[in-house]
């Protein structure tokens, strides 16, 4: 039931979003004794929550899609109440967030990814404590079934072995060597534990509901935008979703309390608009909207800053290769109709081809390139089998892995382009209040092509040694560039949902001239007690899948926070 925020209960800190970047913060905040209102506009996910979605073989366990492994890959099949409906790229609107949705690849950031990227402060030797308390709270797996085995990994040992003779060195658990990302590869690290999903949600929130008396958490409520005048905010104004949660005003501990806007990448600017902070032209769009116009804050107190400049993803290229040792298995089929053993197996005793997280990812592997610039660009290899019924010739013989499930099999090797990528793309808001990639992020700078094509011909190379392989992508005699042109650049084509940047940390006040949105102290430049902490603070893409590297600096963040002292009025004035 829609329910009316209480006005007269005050929080120190109103946390907007609970992914990857807002649940490490909420309970670090908690723990230091601060009262936390932790707000997510979409239902609960992981059973442990009071989730309710899943599949009619895990009625009567405590267990959802989100958490069994092997239906990891369910929102690609049924995105219905979980892949947010207001971004035009896919993003978990869910408790958890990516966290609650994603494929739970889990990597310590190479020290690259903060050196590189980040501003003083914030490089890897001041994120060191940070790495060691997410590492130590999530140390993550290579092996998520119980019995310690892996299964199907014809296809991990297929490509292995061209890997190996082409000189990669394979690292037994690549997190324990971040710094080594370059001609080396291994099985994929995951956030999984008891063969569950782990991560966030099972250590961080756990700890901050244990709180009682300092944590609050309210589902299914939206953040329609913050509450501020000049550049202090208030409150925040809600909307109930899913004809629950809470709606009306949330106020901040009068003079101390501060809001942390954790929206995601997507999320975050669309607050930050809604709230009259942006480029102009954006906040016009809002104030032009049937829904926003009327009540939006004043023009004379919108602060103008780039938000949604800098947006960021992996450049997601994909090559495709098959051969007739590789085997397929449906996860998709399992949702609904499981292979009875392998059901029984996950249900029992945890182990089995259900504990792994679909679609059967790895091997990964890293390679570094420098183009003509000099710069040299990290990039991430990450293999998947797929079954493929259109397009696969007679190259492929028919597989069958049950009898329920008859299918040919593929390998996909996404190319992910990272840490050292120049191009940077832009999000806008659209008049129904929607984010959306105006300007995607991918190879618009010459030389992170070149990057990209040097990276597909030494992985051909490599895999050329491989017997009985067959390319399908590229096709064996065709031109890496004729074939890296051929892919758009656009998110249909090149999405790797990583998205970071749109509000860019640094210390160049995007007030005057500057790129920045957030100060050192992530805090909004222009307010004083408006935070944003979650990936679109990244300035540029890690080497890996980000979520490590966003909790990463989330802990970063609440030790930062919690070390500012509260706002004067003078200040508050001065600012704006
Ligand atoms: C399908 C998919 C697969 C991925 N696979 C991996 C992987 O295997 N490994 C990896 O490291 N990364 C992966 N990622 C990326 C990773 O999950 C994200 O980078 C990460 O979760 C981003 O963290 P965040 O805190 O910025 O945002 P999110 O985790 O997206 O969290 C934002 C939260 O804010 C909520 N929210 C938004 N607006 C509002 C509002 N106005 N009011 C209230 N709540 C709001 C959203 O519902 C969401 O819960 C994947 C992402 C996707 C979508």
């Amino acid at each position: 039931q829609c329910a009316p925020a209480d006005t007269s209960k005050t929080y120190d800190y109103i946390v907007i979003g609970s992914g990857a970047g807002g649940i490490p913060i909420a309970d670090r905040l908690s723990e230091a004794g601060k009262t936390v209102l932790l707000l997510e506009k979409g239902p609960p996910s992981s059973g442990k929550f009071g989730g309710t979605m899943k599949p009619s073989w895990l009625q009567g366990t405590n267990l959802t899609r989100f958490d069994v492994p092997g239906l990891f890959n369910q929102i690609w099949a049924d995105g219905n109440g979980v892949a947010c409906e207001d971004t035009g790229v896919m993003a978990g609107c869910v408790l958890g967030g990516g966290v609650a949705v994603n494929s739970a690849l889990w990597w310590k950031p190479h020290p690259g990814d903060w050196d590189r990227n980040f501003p003083d402060g914030w490089k890897a030797t001041d994120m060191a404590k940070s790495t060691d308390k997410v590492f130590q709270r999530i140390p993550g797996t290579t092996v998520p079934s119980t019995d310690g085995k892996l299964y199907l990994q014809q296809g991990f040992d297929r490509v292995s072995k061209g890997l190996d003779t082409a000189g990669f060195k394979q690292l037994d658990k690549p997190n324990d060597y971040p710094d080594q990302k370059n001609f080396t590869y291994g099985h994929a690290a995951f956030f999984i534990e008891h063969a569950e999903r782990h991560g966030p949600l099972r250590t961080y929130l756990e700890t901050a509901s244990a709180r009682t008396d300092k944590f609050t958490l309210w589902t299914n409520t939206n953040a329609r935008r913050v509450v501020r005048t000049k550049g202090h905010a208030t409150g925040v104004e809600l909307e109930c979703r899913n004809g629950a949660g809470h709606s009306g005003t949330v106020n901040l501990t009068p003079g101390t309390g501060r809001v942390i806007v954790s929206a995601g990448t997507m999320g975050s600017a669309k607050l930050l608009f809604r709230s009259g902070i942006g480029p102009t032209d954006q906040l016009n769009v809002v104030k032009s909207s049937s829904s926003d116009g009327a009540t939006m804050i004043s023009s004379d107190q919108w602060i103008n800053l780039p938000v949604g400049y800098n947006l960021d993803d992996h450049v997601g290229t994909d090559i495709q290769i098959s051969h007739p040792d590789i085997v397929f298995y449906d996860f998709y089929a399992a949702y609904n109709n499981p292979v009875a053993a392998d059901k029984d197996a996950y249900l029992k005793s945890r182990t089995g081809i259900l504990t792994q997280v679909a679609p059967n990812l790895g091997p990964i592997a890293w390679t570094q390139h420098t183009p003509s610039d000099g710069i040299v660009r990290h990039v991430q290899w990450q293999a998947r089998i797929e079954g493929n019924t259109k397009s696969m010739g007679s190259n492929f013989r028919k597989l069958q892995v049950s009898e329920a499930h008859v299918v040919t099999a593929a390998m996909t090797i996404t190319q992910y382009l990272g840490n050292g990528a120049i191009s940077r793309g832009r999000l806008t808001i659209t008049p129904q209040l929607n984010t959306q990639v105006a300007t995607a992020p991918y190879l618009r700078n010459a030389t992170d092509k070149e990057a990209v094509i040097q990276g597909i011909d030494t992985m051909r190379s490599a895999l050329s040694k491989v017997q009985g392989l067959t390319w399908i992508k590229p096709t064996a005699g065709q031109d890496t560039t004729a074939f890296v042109n051929s892919i758009p650049t656009i998110p249909a084509s090149r999405n790797s949902n990583h998205w970071v940047g749109s509000n860019k940390i640094g210390t160049d006040d995007g007030r005057s001239g500057g790129t920045a949105v957030v100060d050192l102290d992530t805090k909004v430049y222009g307010t004083d007690n408006l935070f944003v902490v979650d990936a679109s603070i990244f300035p540029g893409m890690t080497t890996g899948n980000p979520s490590a590297a966003i909790i990463i600096a989330s802990e970063k963040a609440a030790e930062r926070i919690l070390a500012l002292k509260a706002p004067t009025k003078s200040r508050i004035v001065r600012d704006v």
